[in-house]
């Protein structure tokens, strides 16, 4: 309420100077003390009026602050980062029940990995056995050996011997391609043009290897899609019947039923001393691969089979579009919050690369501007880079390395001016295969070259790129801010979600910091 000074116009020296509204307001000149004291009493009670007003928005102020704070995190970062999976930890987190009353749909979806490193196997003997005049070259040649150094695979496959064994497990395992049409089947919406199961992704993890690219597609699900609706039957199903002996394999055409009787011939082929030689020959660490579970096949393969929480953060299915995730958080002290995840997939919005990185980087950078919408007003974003990709290639472009174009992304990523007051958050991802790969002989010096000749210990390899990126996040961020880094390994769900608590805390009391300032 505004004051205004009072007193006798005749007081003032300069007219011109005096409150406009003294006028109107100043009491009247011939006042009786009677009157001056009604008016006086009038005047403290607007004032008291005033106080009481000005106390409730105060009020209304601070309740506001106490109020449950929703927080926005955006996940980012190219294909196989491990965005879904990040997303699956906040699930088991914080809704899992509905995470578990879901696994169902993923053991379709285990079952369709499962067939994909079959069928890489088994493409990759077709490979050789056509560069060897159908298996006919002698044994001696598979004195295979591995890695840089090795003999091309070429070299290889022109000696070597797959032998009857081999091939009639591969006959065997024809039945498989029914296996991949009926899953894809199960788990594609009508209509959809996506899913064919000739599409494998490709063969090799060679950098830069000069493939055919005819497997060069992976099955994906859009994220508006409902697929996981597809096993609601199912799903009802094993919710009732808990307890009690289901069985699951009532229908003879249920791709578990082909794979169950195929089993054995699946375990005899990946655990075969010529397939590991081949394999390690064309630097094809299966076990490194997205959807990876041949070491499991008896237990994934079973007639009963049920994924466990860690098979659905292990099982791979590539996400198309954007999705938002709105959890609610229980169990914090002082304040109930909430938390909207959105995943964009940039494997949709990266633009064809060029051999020119600051061109890819500027056609890059427009198909982010594109995803305006669901950039502007994030907390903060979670970026995935996975470390591990030093050695390979992209899936949709052979010439590009993983590593590279996870920089560039974490670079336009950065400088996007829509993103600028997001928190930044770097996971260091797939740690465990970064370290795995290292271990095994792989020189991070020899994809990385700024490396040099530094010790090949993961622990070393990954400070040297922890601050690559942080020195990128200095030099690029449009503002100065902060930057929370995270060696991560987001399949192991007990390290994950002590990360994700932490993240979600830190985003959280800096939010309610940011609403203090306003
Ligand atoms: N071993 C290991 N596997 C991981 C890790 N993070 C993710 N994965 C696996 O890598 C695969 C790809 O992860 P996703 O979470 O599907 O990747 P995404 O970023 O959502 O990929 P798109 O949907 O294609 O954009 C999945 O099979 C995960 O289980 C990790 O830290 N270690
Ligand atoms: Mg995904």
């Amino acid at each position: 309420m505004p004051r205004f000074r009072r007193g006798h116009l005749s007081d003032r020296p300069h007219r011109h100077e005096e409150d406009p509204f003294a006028k109107i307001l100043a009491p009247p000149t011939d006042e009786t003390i009677e009157e001056r004291e009604k008016r006086l009493a009038a005047e403290a009670e607007a004032q008291k009026r005033s106080d009481a007003i000005d106390e409730e928005i105060n009020r209304q102020r601070m309740a506001e602050r106490r109020e449950p704070k929703h927080i926005r995190i955006l996940l980012l970062g190219q294909s196989e980062s491990g965005k879904s999976t990040t997303l699956k930890n906040f699930q088991l987190m914080n809704s899992p029940k509905a995470f578990r009353n879901e696994r169902a749909s993923w053991r379709a979806v285990i079952q369709l990995n499962v067939v994909r490193s079959i069928r890489l196997i088994l493409n990759l003997m077709s490979e050789v056995s056509a560069s060897s005049g159908n298996g006919r070259s002698t044994p001696t040649s598979m004195m295979a050996t591995s890695r840089p150094g090795s003999p091309s695979a070429d070299q290889f496959d022109s000696g070597v011997v797959l032998g009857p064994e081999l091939l009639k497990l591969k006959m065997r395992l024809a039945p498989l391609q029914q296996v991949e049409e009926s899953l894809l089947r199960k788990l594609s919406p009508p209509g959809s043009t996506d899913f064919e199961a000739t599409h494998l992704a490709p063969v090799t993890n060679l950098p830069y290897a000069v493939r055919s690219g005819k497997f060069t597609r992976e099955i994906a699900v859009h994220s508006n899609s409902q697929w996981k609706g597809a096993f609601s039957r199912l799903m009802t199903s094993v919710r009732t019947s808990i307890g009690s002996e289901i069985d699951l394999t009532e229908d003879p055409n249920d791709p578990g039923v082909i794979l169950n009787a195929c089993a054995d011939d699946m375990i005899k082929l990946w655990n075969h001393p010529i397939i590991k030689t081949l394999l390690l020959a064309h630097n094809l660490r299966l076990e490194d691969k997205a959807g990876f579970f041949l070491d499991s096949l008896e237990r994934v393969t079973s007639l009963r089979y049920m994924p466990t929480d860690d098979d659905i953060l292990r099982a791979r299915l590539k996400t198309l579009g954007v999705s938002e995730h709105r959890f609610k958080f229980k169990n914090t002290a002082t304040i109930g919050e909430s938390l909207t995840l959105a995943e964009p997939v940039h494997y949709e919005v990266r633009a064809p690369s060029t051999s020119n990185p600051t061109i890819s980087l500027n056609v890059m950078c427009s198909y982010l501007a594109a995803w305006a919408p669901y950039f502007d007003n994030m907390d903060a974003i979670i970026f995935l880079a996975p470390l591990s990709g030093f050695d390979e290639a992209l899936a949709e472009d052979p010439n590009t390395n993983r590593l590279e174009d996870s920089v560039l992304l974490w670079k336009a990523t950065i400088s996007n001016p829509l993103l600028k007051t997001a928190q930044t958050v770097l996971f260091l991802n797939k740690m465990d295969i970064f370290k795995a790969k290292l271990e095994s002989g792989i020189k991070f010096g020899d994809y990385v070259v700024s490396y040099g000749d530094r010790p090949n210990d993961p622990d070393t390899a990954a400070a040297y790129l922890r601050k690559k990126f942080a020195g990128i996040h200095k030099q690029h961020s449009p503002i100065p801010r902060m930057l929370y880094s995270h060696m991560t390994a987001v399949t192991d769900v007990k390290s994950t979600q002590a990360i994700l608590t932490n993240v979600k805390d830190m985003v959280l009391r800096q939010a309610l910091e940011n609403t203090k300032l306003v």
